[in-house]
C-alpha cells in the first residue's frame, strides 16, 4: 500500500539502515539532513535532494548515525538495526589488502565473483565493493554476467566496464567505455553454449588488452552473476568463475551452494577463497511481473536516457543496406555428414543468416564490431537498434538508432529480444 504522508525525517542510530521501496506510480525525494550516509556504497551529499524513480527499492546506510528526509510516496520505509554491513565491510578490506599487494608487487589484483540465488542482493554487493574501491581511488572492473538483470546495459548481454568513481544511487553503472557481447535472450537455458563461449570471449577480450599501470591492475575485477544456481546454471556459475579465474568466490546466504562451489573449487585450485556471506533482511524479493518491467526499463534507458533525457533517431533503409545473424541454432548437419553414431545437433555458436520479415517486427538488435559474420561471436558490440516497421513490399526497415547519422556496421545480430514500448 503507498503511503504519502509529507515531509517525513527518520532518524538513524549508527549502522542502521532505512529500506525504501518507492510507489509503483509516482517519485520520492530524499535528502540527508545531518550526519553521513551512503546508497550501495556511494555517499550521500549533504542537503541536497535527490530525486528517486518509482518503484526503485534501496537502502540508506549510515556507519555513524545521520537523519533522512523523504518526500513524497513509498510503499515500504523501515528503519533496520540489523544489517550484513560489517561482514561486507570486511570483504572490502580483504580485497583492499589484496590490491596493495598486487600494486607493489606488479601483479594483478583481486578477481571476485558474488554469486547466490536471485534476489540475494548480489548485484547491490557488487555495487558497495566497487563504489568502495573507487572512494579509495581505484578503477575496478565490473564485469556483469547476469543476463536477465544486469547493471551495465539491455538485457541479453555479458559485459564489463571500468568503475571510476562510486556508483550513482539512481543513475547506475555508466555504460560509455563499456565492453558489450550479444546474447541476445534473457534466459540462459536457449543457448546454453552460446553464453559459455561470449563469457570466453569477454574473458579473453579483457585479459589481452593490458593495464596501461600497476594501479590500474592490480584494481581487479568485481563479477556479477545470475541468480540460477541449480543444474545448468550452477554449472554455468563454476564455468564463469574458472573462465574469468577469480579468486575470491563470495556466496550470498546459500549454506548449499558455498559447500558445492567449496568442495567442487578447492579440488581444482585450493587457492580460490569461497566465502559464505549473509543476505541482507532488507533484499526485495521481486516477482516475474517486476522483473519483466525492469528489462523494459533497461531499453528504454538505453534509447531515452534515466530521465527521458536523450532524443533518439528514426532512419528508414533498405534491406539491402544491411545483414543480419543469429548465433546459434540453423539447419543440422546431415546425417551423412557426421562420423558413424554422432547424433546430429544445431551447432550452438554457428553464425545464421536472418532475412528481413515482420518477425523482426519490434525486435532489439545489436549492432556488431565484426568486419565479417564469421566474426561476429567474437566481437563485441558497438550499440542497439530498435526495429519499428518492416515493409515487404517496399524491402524497406525502419529502425530507431541512439545516435543521428549512419550506423558504425551493417552486420547486425539478432536474438529473441524484442521490446514494444
Ligand atoms: N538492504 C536493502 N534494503 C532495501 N532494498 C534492497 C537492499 N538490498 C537490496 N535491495 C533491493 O532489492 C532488490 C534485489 O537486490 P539485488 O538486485 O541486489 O539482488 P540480486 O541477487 O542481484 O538479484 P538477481 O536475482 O536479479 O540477480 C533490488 O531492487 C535492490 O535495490
Amino acid at each position: 500500500m503507498a503511503v504519502k504522508m509529507g515531509t517525513q525525517k527518520f532518524v538513524l542510530q549508527r549502522e542502521n539502515e532505512l529500506r525504501v521501496e518507492v510507489g509503483m506510480n509516482s517519485a520520492l525525494h530524499l535528502q540527508l539532513v545531518d550526519g553521513t550516509a551512503e546508497i550501495f556504497g556511494s555517499e550521500l551529499p549533504p542537503m541536497f535532494w535527490m530525486t528517486f524513480p518509482a518503484g526503485h527499492k534501496f537502502a540508506v546506510f549510515t556507519w555513524n548515525g545521520c537523519t533522512i528526509e523523504v518526500d513524497g510516496v513509498f510503499d515500504v520505509a523501515y528503519v533496520a538495526d540489523e544489517t550484513p554491513m560489517v561482514s561486507y565491510a570486511n570483504v572490502h578490506s580483504v580485497l583492499e589488502q589484496r590490491r596493495r599487494r598486487a600494486k607493489d608487487g606488479f601483479a594483478a589484483g583481486p578477481r571476485c565473483v558474488v554469486g547466490g540465488p536471485t534476489d540475494h542482493g548480489k548485484s547491490s554487493l557488487a555495487r558497495m565493493l566497487l563504489s568502495w574501491a573507487a572512494r579509495e581511488g581505484w578503477r575496478p572492473t565490473f564485469t556483469d554476467l547476469d543476463i536477465g538483470q544486469g547493471s551495465i546495459t539491455i538485457p541479453g548481454t555479458v559485459s564489463a566496464t571500468p568503475v571510476e568513481m562510486p556508483i550513482h544511487p539512481v543513475e547506475g553503472v555508466p555504460s560509455n567505455q563499456a565492453l558489450v557481447y550479444f546474447y541476445g535472450h534473457t534466459t540462459p537455458s536457449v543457448n546454453v553454449n552460446l553464453y559459455k563461449a561470449l563469457v570466453q570471449e569477454l574473458t579473453r577480450k579483457l585479459d589481452s588488452e593490458p593495464a596501461s599501470n600497476p594501479d590500474l591492475q592490480a584494481a581487479g575485477m568485481v563479477i556479477n552473476t545470475m541468480g540460477w544456481v541449480e543444474g545448468v546454471g550452477y554449472e554455468l556459475l563454476l564455468h564463469a568463475i574458472e573462465t574469468l579465474r577469480a579468486d575470491t568466490v563470495l556466496v550470498l546466504g546459500q549454506e548449499k551452494l558455498h559447500t558445492m562451489l567449496q568442495t567442487a573449487l578447492n579440488a581444482r585450485n585450493p587457492a580460490v577463497e569461497v566465502v559464505k556471506l549473509h543476505k541482507s533482511g532488507g533484499v526485495v524479493t521481486r516477482n516475474r511481473d517486476y522483473r519483466q518491467h525492469t528489462r523494459v526499463q533497461k531499453i528504454n534507458e538505453y534509447f531515452y536516457g534515466i530521465s527521458q533525457e536523450l532524443f533518439p533517431h528514426c532512419f528508414v533503409a533498405n534491406f539491402s543496406d544491411f545483414q543480419v545473424f543469429r548465433l546459434g541454432g540453423g539447419p543440422q548437419a546431415p546425417l551423412s555428414a557426421l562420423p558413424i553414431g554422432a547424433k546430429p545437433v544445431a551447432d550452438p555458436t554457428r553464425v545464421v543468416p536472418v532475412r528481413f520479415s515482420k518477425e523482426l517486427l519490434h525486435a532489439v538488435l545489436s549492432v556488431s564490431f565484426a568486419k565479417v559474420p564469421e566474426d561476429l561471436l567474437k566481437s563485441n558490440v558497438a550499440g542497439f537498434i530498435h526495429i519499428q516497421d518492416v515493409d515487404m513490399e517496399r524491402q524497406k526497415v525502419t529502425y530507431m538508432a541512439p545516435c543521428p547519422g549512419p550506423l558504425p556496421n551493417q552486420l547486425l545480430l539478432a536474438g529473441s529480444l524484442v521490446w514494444n514500448p
